[in-house]
């Protein structure tokens, strides 16, 4: 097996590629608004009641109609996943790691497809479409041969006449329930990873973006992926998802999304129902809300650039976007203006032309959202950049700068998970590691100097689970740089890394005396 490589970027400067991207997206026009059923246990089930997803940059335009599950079809994915576990989970580790790396394979040949799908149901621009799609490749790439890794288990010491091994076996049914803003990315790297190391799965992805979620189960399906392995049960959050973190049988639960939503599961999951014979293992990977702080001596051209395209990339709805800046005082107004002027060269609109650097947000929630917190962001700080939307058509809202903030606001406290970012000075560099760390979360950060002394100590007391050195702090890559928080952040699962199969295993010990 050839080691482990990322996918590469495509560049779009190349008219080729520029027309293979055109051609996925009139393969996904040909099929939008068709009707998705569930799979369980292989079999399709159309249901009366739809999730409808549509295009967020267009209202009008219908990505899919999905059948959405309901208790009693969630009860039945569960019986047809506890089935398939006692076959898949002595399936060879080889041969499932074998299904991963044939999706991969199918899925590179259908990448621009994957990605124009991404940007239609997801209002992903193309560049973000195309990193969303790679990383999906990524995940299944690495986390087969990670399993391949652990396959015999871990050297331990034996006396003479004894013989001790220490394995990994699976864990049971899993319920990975996923976000929307990397529609693929961590839907797909969540699924495969526990299917991979021998557990089946319940998939519930997020309710905005179902139809990419359904393309992708149709590539395992034809990768070799038995039935009843992963089973597609879009659904709401608030019957589906409880109904299925609650079950006795659910031995796992794989949760990336919102705090909110986080914290709820790790209550629920802990609470022991009746028949359950064991204590539900919880991956919740969460929030953020990610600072970039800038030294006085720093290249502050290159601060000004990762600031806004921590902050902005994808409009803001990254769980690593930069949304805050902590700034020396000695180089503030110099930064601050460049911000403001990187930020309204920004183009926005519909990201199907390549041309505009953002797309929407994903619906009118969101958009209300963020438009509340940009009116609370102009009674706590300076706007000197955006501060308006439209979603007359689509959800579009403009890169929004505030400066002057204290660090107490609530738009430099709360994640606001859209094109929002607040400026604020710090008397030294100290003072902005000690701000940066002042929140509840503690997922990605940045650092912006050039004084080594200073890297060293953000190195140390900078508390995040991804920190960046003069770099923007977002777009981590699987098998690089592995992907999880602190604090409210989550439980640092580090999707990507090589630690992150062996949480969807348990280690048994065998010892032969002989
Ligand atoms: N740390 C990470 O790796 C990471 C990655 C991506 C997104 N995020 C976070 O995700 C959030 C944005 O995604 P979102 O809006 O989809 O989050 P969300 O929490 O609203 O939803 C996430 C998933 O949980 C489901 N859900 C909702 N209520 C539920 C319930 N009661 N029980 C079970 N499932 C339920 C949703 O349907 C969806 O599938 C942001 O907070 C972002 O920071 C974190
Ligand atoms: N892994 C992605 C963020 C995922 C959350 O939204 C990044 O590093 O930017």
């Amino acid at each position: 097996m050839i080691p482990y490589k990322h996918e590469p970027f495509t560049d779009f400067s190349i008219e080729k590629n520029r027309t293979d991207y055109l051609e996925g997206l009139k393969t996904v026009e040909a099929y939008l608004g068709q009707d998705y059923p569930l799979i369980i246990g292989g079999e399709r089930i159309t249901t009366e009641d739809k999730i409808v997803s549509f295009n967020p940059s267009n209202k009008e335009e219908l990505i899919g109609n999905v059948s959405k599950s309901s208790k009693e079809l969630a009860e039945k994915a569960m019986q047809a996943a506890d089935e398939a576990f006692k076959t898949w989970k002595k399936v060879k580790p080889e041969v499932r790691a074998d299904v991963l790396m044939r999706a991969a394979a199918i899925v590179r040949r259908r990448k621009h497809e994957f990605s124009a799908l991404l940007t239609k149901e997801a209002g992903k621009p193309w560049n973000e479409a195309d990193a969303d799609t790679a990383e999906a490749i990524d995940f299944m790439e690495y986390y087969a041969r990670q399993m391949l890794r652990l396959k015999d288990g871990m050297p331990v010491e034996s006396r003479p006449g004894e013989d001790n091994r220490y394995d990994y076996i699976p864990l049971g049914v899993g319920v990975v329930i996923s976000p929307w803003n990397f529609a693929f990315a961590i839907m797909a790297g969540t699924t495969v990873a526990a299917m991979v190391a021998g557990n089946t799965v319940l998939l519930k992805p997020a309710s905005t973006t179902p139809v990419v979620a359904y393309k992708f189960i149709e590539v395992l399906e034809e990768a070799g992926m038995p039935p009843g392995v992963v089973n597609y049960i879009p659904g709401p959050g608030s019957e589906v998802g409880d109904y299925l973190v609650d079950h006795a049988n659910t031995r796992f639960i794989s949760f990336t999304g919102s705090k909110e939503v986080g914290l709820r599961i790790a209550e629920r999951s802990a609470k022991v129902n009746e028949g359950q014979v064991w204590m539900k293992r919880l991956i919740a990977e969460m929030g953020g809300k990610n600072t970039m702080v800038v030294d006085k001596e720093a290249d502050l051209e290159l601060a000004a650039q990762s600031i806004v395209k921590s902050a902005f990339g994808f409009s803001g709805q990254k769980c690593s976007a930069g949304s805050r800046a902590v700034i020396v005082e000695d180089v503030y107004d110099t930064v601050l203006e460049r911000v403001i002027e990187l930020t309204k060269e920004l183009t926005i609109g519909d990201p199907t032309d390549q041309s505009n650097y953002m797309g929407p947000v994903i619906d009118g929630n969101s958009y209300n959202k963020i438009m509340s917190y940009i009116e609370i962001g102009k009674e706590e700080g300076r706007l000197v950049a955006g501060g308006d939307g439209d979603d007359s058509k689509g959800f579009f809202v403009n890169p929004t700068v505030f400066a002057d903030l204290d660090p107490q606001a609530r738009i430099m406290q709360e994640e606001i998970f859209g094109p929002v970012v607040g400026l604020m000075k710090a008397k030294d560099f100290d003072h902005a590691i000690e701000i940066a760390n002042n929140t509840e979360y503690g997922l990605t950060g940045g650092v912006i100097t050039n004084n080594r002394e200073n890297l060293e100590k953000a190195r140390e007391d900078f508390h995040v689970g991804n920190l960046y050195f003069n770099r923007g702090c977002t777009g981590a890559i699987v098998g690089y740089q592995s992907f999880g928080g602190f604090n409210m952040s989550g439980t640092d699962s580090k999707a990507g890394g090589p630690d992150y199969i062996g949480l969807h295993m348990q280690a048994k010990t065998t010892s032969e005396m002989y």
